[in-house]
């Protein structure tokens, strides 16, 4: 037979060198196999990798029994963690969790042993004290006597800034930064079903500039819309943090009180009267001028009671205190 010779043993002999014969051929292309695999694995990785690099998306194992916990290259990245130092572990996982959302990331790992399926959407906070958004979704596993959950996390936190910015838009008033009217309206439903379950005080004050017709026809109308905003401005600033002020449209405001029975609605408004009425606008010719507002008030005052009704009765109010000379709050009852 030709080429008998065995080189088996050789160590000079390239690992992919083909040698005659029925059974070294046979190594030889097992080695070849061998090889190529290890190649096209080597090739799938890096193509993972990419993949997951570009779709901000990492891949864990997680096992319930034993806590261990195993990262893929992107989730150090996601967490802002170094590879080499960073052990991942469910107590190292859970430190970075943000504070707010913790609870509801243990219910859900509790949750995926009976529902077989995790999918969460939770922010986390980086050893650099950035906050991001994940959404992480897995399958829970079962192997043999462990507890496997299998998963996958993404990096959403730019989609989650947009939805938060389009969220902001659509509750605020473009000139002046408030509330809108949508917002507004939402909230006052949801104050009344509150009000009608637990029976808390909750009133609404609307103000509505005087004679602003005449601010615009003698400052101009860039003028009138600056008011409008520093008027913005002073209610943002000195209201209570849960107090809801909006801009209905036009020259016409709001404040929805939660908490806030009618009488202290009265202070409330002419708190609001004073602060605007003692604030200084200028024109942009420069000339300063003042502007006063008429505030009508009222509360939610029985079960029956409607956002209708309670809008009907501030507005009422509001047209009474223009009729009856301006520059004052009136509310059912507690004029001033
Ligand atoms: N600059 C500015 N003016 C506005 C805006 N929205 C409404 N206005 C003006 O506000 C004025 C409201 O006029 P009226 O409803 O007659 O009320 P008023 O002049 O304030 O008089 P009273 O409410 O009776 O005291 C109109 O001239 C509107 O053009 C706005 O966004 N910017």
């Amino acid at each position: 037979m030709k080429g008998t010779s065995n080189n088996h043993g050789n160590a000079k002999e390239a690992p992919d060198t083909p040698t005659s014969g029925g059974s070294s051929d046979s190594v030889w292309r097992l080695r070849r196999e061998l090889e190529q695999a290890r190649q096209e694995i080597a090739e799938l990785k890096r193509t993972l990798h990419r993949v997951q690099q570009i779709a901000r998306l990492g891949y864990w194992r997680l096992s319930l029994k034993t806590s261990e916990l195993f990262w893929s290259e992107v989730i150090y990245d996601i967490f802002g963690v170094d590879p080499k130092t960073f052990v991942p572990s469910l107590t190292a996982f859970k430190a970075m969790v943000h504070p707010e959302d913790l609870e509801s990331v243990e219910a859900a790992l509790i949750r995926a042993q009976h529902k077989n399926h995790h999918d969460i959407v939770h922010r986390i906070i980086r050893p650099d004290g950035e906050v991001r958004w994940v959404h992480e979704l897995a399958d829970y596993a079962p192997e043999g006597d462990e507890q496997i959950l299998i998963g996958t996390v993404r990096d959403i936190t730019e989609q989650k800034k947009l939805e938060l910015r389009l969220r902001q838009l659509s509750r605020t008033d473009e000139l002046t930064g408030l509330f809108n009217r949508r917002y507004f309206m939402q909230r006052l439903v949801q104050e009344l079903a509150r009000y009608r379950r637990y029976g808390r005080s909750t009133s609404v004050v609307l103000f509505d500039f005087d004679h602003f017709k005449r601010i615009n026809d003698t400052h101009g109308h860039p003028a009138g819309d600056q008011v409008l905003v520093k008027v913005g401005k002073l209610l943002q600033e000195r209201l209570r943090t849960n107090d809801i002020p909006a801009r209905l449209g036009g020259e016409e405001f709001v404040l929805l009180l939660p908490e806030t029975g009618p009488e202290e609605a009265v202070e409330v408004a002419e708190k609001v009267r004073r602060l605007v009425m003692e604030q200084e606008y200028t024109s942009e010719e420069k000339h300063c001028f003042k502007v006063t507002i008429t505030c009508g008030v009222s509360a939610f005052q029985d079960v029956e009671e409607t956002v209708e009704a309670i809008l009907h009765r501030a507005d009422e109010n509001l047209y009474q205190g223009k009729r009856t000379g301006r520059n004052r709050v009136i509310s059912d009852g507690w004029d001033s």
